[in-house]
């Protein structure tokens, strides 16, 4: 006698530790009707325990997504194992508010999960457990770290003053494309370009109108990027272009087309309106070339020559003659 008083004693305890503990708990049968609700579930939910007791839970909460979670739930009842879910692979199972206060901007509550199975006294499981963590503080800090480092990441590889890539994020690519190019075969075109007499622009109207000038040809180039080209700041007022999947003669027109919209700009500082031109030297892959280095070279001489010859034009390297 005095053990069973125990016993409800200690049941009692149970239950109303199930109804308080900041986890939640459902109990289902083997047709998705809710067995047991606790509290946690009642107070994110906003549905009571007598409101959910034997309906199906799919017909309860249609953001779960119904084919995924009951195939979860069926595995459970047949390998009589465990099962786990994490808000990496779904943010959440029920659509929860989150009322978190440091972490207050995520819109609902990040869920990780465990299905347990639950036997009968014969050893049949005849019910599922699910429990469900509120994981939102240390998702929604993973999830800033991870924005975080992207952004940092994008940083390394940016150049502030044009918004272009750097030189070391660019040579990086420019070797991909070196190899790319050996693999494949499909030529590619490099074209160099800088800024004529720019010491004169930064002596005559200072250095932010020399900023302001290599910004306008940045915004320029991009205008007439396409998404494949890779561009980046090589230098003060050198710059790199990779055109993929291009030969000479297309890079040859693409570099005019630049070479005429800069002559067309005007920068405007201090009440002076300044006009500046580029020159730019173009080379296309070829069989000779025996590492990357060469064809880097060739579109510095090119650009060398543009320089040589006067200025505002486009010289493109010969490329090396097919014996006959
Ligand atoms: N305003 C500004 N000037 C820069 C920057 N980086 C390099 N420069 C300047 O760019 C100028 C480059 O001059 P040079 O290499 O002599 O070439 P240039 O005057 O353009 O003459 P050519 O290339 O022969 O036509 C130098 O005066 C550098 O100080 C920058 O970020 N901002």
């Amino acid at each position: 006698m005095q053990n069973s008083a125990f016993d409800l004693k200690e049941f009692h305890w149970m239950v109303e530790m199930v109804q308080t503990i900041d986890v939640g708990l459902v109990v289902l049968d083997r047709e998705h009707r809710v067995q047991a609700w606790n509290g946690f579930m009642e107070n994110h939910s906003g549905k009571g325990g007598s409101q959910v007791q034997n309906q199906v839970m799919f017909d309860l909460f249609d953001e779960i997504p119904k084919e995924w979670l009951s195939q979860k739930i069926e595995s459970v009842f047949l390998l009589k194992n465990r099962a786990f879910t994490t808000w990496e692979q779904r943010p959440y199972i029920f659509r929860f508010k989150n009322y978190r206060p440091i972490t207050g901007t995520a819109e609902f509550m990040y869920q990780n999960m465990t299905i347990i199975p639950l036997m009968s006294l014969t050893g049949e499981v005849t019910h599922v457990s699910l429990i469900i963590y509120d994981v939102t503080d240390s998702a929604v800090n993973k999830l800033q770290l991870k924005d975080l480092n992207n952004q940092l990441k994008d940083l390394s590889r940016i150049d502030a003053l044009t918004q272009l890539f750097n030189r070391g994020y660019w040579e990086e690519q420019f070797k991909h494309e070196y190899l790319r190019y050996k693999r494949t075969q499909a030529n590619a075109c490099l074209i160099m370009f800088d800024i004529d007499h720019f010491k004169r622009v930064n002596d005559t109207y200072g250095h932010q109108a020399g900023d302001k000038v290599i910004q306008a040809v940045s915004a320029t180039l991009k205008q007439n990027l396409r998404e494949t080209d890779i561009a980046g700041r090589y230098g003060g007022e050198e710059f790199a272009v990779l055109l993929v999947n291009t030969d000479a003669e297309k890079a040859l027109f693409f570099a005019e087309r630049l070479r005429k919209g800069i002559e067309a700009l005007h920068v405007y500082h201090e009440e002076h309106d300044i006009c500046f031109t580029i020159s730019l030297g173009v080379a296309q892959t070829h069989d000779e070339m025996t590492d990357e280095s060469i064809w880097l070279k060739e579109s510095d001489t090119a650009l060398y020559k543009a320089k040589e010859s006067g200025r505002n034009k486009t010289c493109t390297a010969a490329l090396p003659k097919k014996p006959k």
